[in-house]
C-alpha cells in the first residue's frame, strides 16, 4: 500500500486535501485524525506538520508526501520534488526595521531570528557572513520589536504581517516556494508513486487550464489557431452551416479572458470557457 504524507494544518493543508479528493482519492471526515485509510485506491494518507513530512519522506518511512519547498528545503532531507503543486506561494526574505536601509552584509554580526535556521546558515555561510541565527517556532516578525533579534528572515505571503510590525524586506528571495510533491532522492518510483503522481499532476495541470470552445467562421479559421494554439493544435469540427467550424482549444486559464476578447473581436461566436478537473497529456 502507497504511504503518502500531507499537511495537517496550516497554510497548505486545506488546498493540498482539496487537490486529492479531484484526484479521486478519499478525504478525512475529522480534521483531527491523522490517518485515512482510501482502500480503494491501496492508498494510506498521513496527516502531519508541514515541516516534518520531508523528514518521513527522506527516510523512506513515508513514499510521497506534500509539503513547501522552503520547509523541505530547510530540512535538509534527501527528497526529490516530482511536482510543484500551484499553490502556497511565497518568498523567503530577510526583513529589519523599515526605518532604516538593510543590505544583506549587515548582517554580519548581528542577531537574526528564524523558523527556517538551516535555510538562514546555508545563506549567510555561502556569502561568508557570521550572524547569531535565533531559532522561533512562529510569529518571527514580533521578535525584533520584542528585543530578541535585530532582524528577521522569514516567509513572506502577501507582505501583510511585515508591514504590520514595521519592517522591509532586504535582499533577494533566499528561496521562492509553493507547495511540491516529494519523494526520496535516488529512489526509482514504483508503478504505484507513478500512478499517484500522475493523477495528482492531472488535476493540478487542469487548475492551470480552461477548455475554450466556440464558432468560427472558416475563413478565419487560420486566424482565430493563432490566438488558441491548443497543446497540440486546436480541434476544429464541422457545422451544419457549411461556412462555419466549431473550434475546440486549451489555453492558460491566466490568459483566457484576453483570449476570449480576442476571439470575439476577431468574429468568432458562441465563446465558451470551461473548467477543467483533470487531465493526462
Ligand atoms: N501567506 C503565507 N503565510 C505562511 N506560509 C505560507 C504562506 N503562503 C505560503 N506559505 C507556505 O506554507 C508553508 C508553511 O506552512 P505552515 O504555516 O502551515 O507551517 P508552520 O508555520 O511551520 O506551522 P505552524 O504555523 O502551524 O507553526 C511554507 O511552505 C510557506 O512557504
Ligand atoms: O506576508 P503575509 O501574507 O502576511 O504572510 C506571512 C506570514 O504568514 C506566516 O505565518 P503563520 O500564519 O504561518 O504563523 P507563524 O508565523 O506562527 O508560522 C509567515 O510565517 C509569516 O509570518
Ligand atoms: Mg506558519
Amino acid at each position: 500500500m502507497l504511504r503518502v504524507a500531507v499537511p495537517n494544518k496550516g497554510a497548505l493543508s486545506e488546498s493540498a486535501s482539496a487537490i486529492l479528493a479531484e484526484a479521486g482519492y478519499r478525504k478525512r471526515s475529522d480534521s483531527k485524525d491523522l490517518t485515512v485509510l482510501d482502500n480503494g485506491n491501496d492508498v494510506e494518507f498521513f496527516f502531519l506538520r508541514p515541516k516534518d513530512i520531508a523528514i518521513y519522506v527522506g527516510s523512506g518511512r513515508l513514499d510521497l508526501g506534500i509539503t513547501g519547498r522552503d520547509l523541505a528545503r530547510d530540512s535538509g532531507a534527501q527528497v526529490h520534488e516530482q511536482l510543484a503543486m500551484g499553490f502556497g506561494s511565497s518568498t523567503f526574505r530577510y526583513a529589519a526595521p523599515a526605518d532604516q536601509e538593510w543590505t544583506v552584509a549587515d548582517l554580519a554580526g548581528k542577531r537574526v531570528a528564524t523558523s527556517y535556521p538551516n535555510l538562514v546558515r546555508d545563506d549567510l555561510a555561502g556569502r561568508g557572513i557570521t550572524a547569531d541565527i535565533i531559532r522561533l517556532d512562529g510569529a518571527v516578525e514580533i521578535s525584533i520589536q520584542l528585543g530578541v533579534a535585530d532582524a528577521i528572515a522569514d516567509v513572506v505571503g502577501s507582505g501583510r504581517t511585515l508591514r504590520q510590525h514595521g519592517l522591509a524586506a532586504f535582499g533577494e528571495s533566499l528561496c521562492d516556494s509553493e507547495a511540491v510533491l516529494i519523494s526520496r532522492r535516488d529512489a526509482e518510483l514504483t508503478k504505484a508513486e507513478k500512478q499517484f503522481i500522475a493523477r495528482v499532476q492531472g488535476v493540478v495541470f487542469g487548475q492551470q487550464y480552461v477548455m475554450i470552445d466556440y464558432d468560427c467562421p472558416k475563413n478565419l479559421l487560420d486566424q482565430a489557431s493563432a490566438i488558441t494554439p491548443g497543446l497540440e493544435s486546436p480541434t476544429v469540427a464541422p457545422m451544419a452551416d457549411p461556412d462555419w467550424v466549431a473550434v475546440r482549444a486549451m489555453v492558460p486559464r491566466k490568459d483566457h479572458q484576453n483570449l476570449m476578447d480576442e476571439l470575439s473581436e476577431l468574429g468568432a461566436k458562441a465563446i465558451l470557457a470551461t473548467d477543467i478537473r483533470s487531465c493526462r497529456f
